[in-house]
C-alpha cells in the first residue's frame, strides 16, 4: 500500500505515531530510544520509523512545517495506513512570561485563523479540541515521570515570521493562548473527520516575550521531556 507521500506496508506502521514537524527529530528518536527500528519512509526525506520502547511498539514520523503538510501526512496515516492515535510533539513559542524555555506544554485545544479545517471539511469552528483520551493518559504518564505540564489553548499559526508581531501578543492576551506553533489546528480536525485521536505535547524552543531562544540543534534533539512522555504511549 502507498500513497502519494508514504511508501510503505499498513503493517509497517504502529497504532499510535509520534509527530514531530522536523524528520530528523524523528530519526533522532528512532535512534535514542527505540530498538529493532525499521525505517518505513523516506519519499521527500519525510522520514517515519517503526521499533519498540520498553518493548512496545510505536511510529515516528515527520510532519513537516505547518498545516498544509501536516495535513497530508496525517490524513494518509489515519485513512489509509490504519492509525489510531497520533501525537504530535513539537516545539513552540511561549506567548507568556509564565513559560520558560523547554517547558512542555499538553495542548487542551488549538485556536486558528487558518482556513484549513472549512476547506478540508467545511468546519466553521476557530477552536478545535484534542483527544480527550489520549489527554488524560499523557497527563497521567507526566505525573508518573515527575514532568509539569502546562496545560491550555495553543495557537496554530499559518505565519511563522509576522511583520507585526505584538497583533499575535495581542490575541494571545485575548484568548488566553499559551504559545504558538503551526500543526495542531489541522491534526485535530483531520482526526475528527476520520474519527481517529490526536494529542499535542510541546516544547518552548523561544519566547515571544523574553526572546530568549534555544538552537536548530537543541531543536533536534534536546526536547526529550516530551519524547518520553509520548513514547510511553507504545502498546
Ligand atoms: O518543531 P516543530 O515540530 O517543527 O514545530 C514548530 O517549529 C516549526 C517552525 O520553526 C513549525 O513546524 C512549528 O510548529
Ligand atoms: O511556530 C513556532 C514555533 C516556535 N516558535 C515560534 O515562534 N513559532
Amino acid at each position: 500500500m502507498s500513497t502519494p507521500h508514504i511508501k510503505a506496508d499498513k503493517n509497517q506502521i504502529a497504532k499510535t505515531v509520534l509527530m514531530p514537524g522536523d524528520p530528523l527529530r524523528a530519526q533522532y528518536i528512532a535512534e535514542t530510544f527505540l530498538e529493532n527500528v525499521e525505517k518505513f519512509n523516506d519519499v521527500r526525506n519525510m522520514y517515519g520509523f517503526t521499533g519498540y520502547y520498553n518493548g512496545k511498539r510505536i511510529s515516528v514520523m515527520g510532519s513537516g512545517m505547518g498545516q498544509p503538510s501536516i495535513g497530508i501526512y496525517s490524513y494518509e496515516l489515519f485513512k489509509f495506513f490504519d492509525v489510531e492515535n497520533i501525537i504530535r510533539i513539537g516545539s513552540c513559542g511561549a506567548y507568556t512570561k509564565d513559560l520558560n524555555l523547554y517547558d512542555t506544554i499538553l495542548a487542551k485545544d488549538a485556536y486558528s485563523e487558518s482556513s484549513y479545517a472549512f476547506v478540508q471539511g467545511g468546519e466553521k469552528r476557530d477552536t478545535l479540541e484534542a483527544s480527550k483520551v489520549l489527554n488524560e493518559k499523557l497527563s497521567k504518564i507526566a505525573e508518573k515521570l515527575s514532568i509539569p505540564l502546562h496545560v491550555g489553548t495553543i495557537h496554530s499559526s499559518d505565519v511563522f515570521y509576522r511583520e507585526n508581531g505584538e497583533v499575535a501578543l495581542e490575541l494571545a492576551q485575548k484568548r488566553n493562548l499559551l504559545g504558538v506553533e503551526m500543526e495542531s489546528f489541522a491534526l485535530f480536525h483531520n482526526a475528527n473527520v476520520t474519527g481517529k485521536n490526536a494529542a499535542c505535547l510541546l516544547t518552548v524552543s523561544d519566547s515571544l516575550v523574553t526572546h530568549e531562544a534555544t538552537t536548530p540543534e537543541e531543536r533536534q534533539s534536546a526536547f526529550t521531556n516530551m519524547m518520553k512522555i509520548a513514547l510511553e504511549m507504545a502498546e
